[in-house]
């Protein structure tokens, strides 16, 4: 079966020696398109992971590949294949905007560049369809320049420019955490419709593990680069078996006055922890076990669940072959038009 995206074997060491990412595999399948993100604590990888999957980024060890093909060695038609089927939305929606031209520049801009209507009437409808489909009115948008727009309005925009593109891929980084908690949701809702509608595959990049559970199907977390804890958004958030996804779960506060909640201290780690041969949690972890540090656990399936864990503590149960876990992702049914909470 094609993959759309492999990413295989992918460390990014970066000057100064900064691991950013540690031998990662991550595939996503092009048959089921799916909303997964990807989540950690500031510094974990995140974002490299998602300047690699754009091709911003080259890999210090191992390979991207988009249906098949090294990005890096794209050229002609594959190469805007390439640019035009992956598209990314980033924290800040100003950084995408020149100050001094109209919004409908970054529009048009897009249609030119990448051909894609033959009449301005034409482009005119394609620009329309996409404000309209997240939720903008082009009459209250278009003419204007990006700083009459708030915040949330201008985020939209270029979740609707990415729409233009109809792209099959789409890495947003933190897209939401600028944007006041009453629009949170409605920028949220425009991308869950990318999928469910369009059929877009999104890499959702974020430090909230709350929106992460509302907007996506799958869930991956980083450690210091490393996958920890991988599979079905439900399973992991609800039921967390790594303990460094227990410990970032127990911090969330959930809208529920039953669970208590922040009992367990989170470590910031202070950047001087050295990282042996064993487990990158070993030093924070509460269960920590002498085979921690000794070697890297693989990812174990617990209890034959369809997730796994990077954990010792459950030895002895299956682990996931290749450690590839994009092979997770297409083994749970979709979400279906799930509910976004406002914060
Ligand atoms: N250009 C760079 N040069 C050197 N080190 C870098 C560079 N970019 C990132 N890093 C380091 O790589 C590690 C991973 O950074 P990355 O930005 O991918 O993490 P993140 O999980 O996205 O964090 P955040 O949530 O704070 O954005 C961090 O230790 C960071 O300091």
């Amino acid at each position: 079966m094609t993959k759309l995206l492999e990413l295989n074997n992918v460390t990014k060491v970066f000057k100064g020696g900064t691991v950013a990412l540690d031998d990662i595999s991550f595939s996503v399948d092009a048959a089921s398109p799916s909303v997964i993100a990807v989540a950690g604590e500031s510094g974990s990888g995140k974002s490299t992971l998602g300047l690699i999957t754009l091709g911003f980024l080259e890999p210090t060890k191992g390979t991207v590949l988009y249906k098949g093909q090294d990005i890096h060695k794209l050229r002609g038609e594959a190469q805007f294949a390439f640019r035009k089927e992956v598209q990314a939305i980033f924290q800040d929606p100003f950084a995408v905007y020149n100050p001094f031209y109209k919004v409908d520049h970054l529009f048009y801009e897009a249609i030119k560049n990448f051909k894609l209507a033959n009449s301005k009437d034409e482009a005119q409808r394609l620009i329309v369809e996409a404000l309209e489909s997240v939720g903008l009115r082009p009459d209250e948008t278009l003419g204007r320049f990006p700083h009459q727009l708030s915040g949330g309005q201008r985020q939209r925009l270029v979740v609707a420019r990415a729409l233009l593109l109809q792209p099959q891929l789409l890495v947003a980084d933190e897209p939401v955490s600028m944007v006041d908690a009453s629009l949170r949701a409605t920028i949220l809702k425009s991308l869950r419709k990318l999928n469910d509608e369009y059929k877009i595959t999104i890499l959702y990049i974020t430090h909230d593990l709350t929106t992460a559970y509302h907007v996506s199907d799958y869930i991956m977390i980083l450690y210091k680069g490393s996958v920890m804890e991988a599979g079905d958004v439900e399973s992991v958030i609800r039921d967390p078996k790594h303990p460094y996804t227990q410990l970032l779960i127990d911090s969330i506060p959930w809208p529920d006055l039953q669970r208590t909640w922040g009992q367990k201290e989170i470590i910031i780690p202070d950047g001087t922890e050295v990282i042996g041969k064993g487990c990158k949690f070993a030093s924070r972890c509460p269960h920590v076990m002498s085979i921690c540090r000794e070697a890297r656990p693989p990812l174990y399936f617990p209890n034959g669940e369809s997730r796994v864990a990077a954990c010792y503590l459950y030895e002895g149960q299956p682990t996931l072959s290749r450690d590839d876990v994009g092979d997770l992702f297409a083994t749970v049914a979709h979400k279906q038009a799930a509910p976004v909470a406002a914060d």
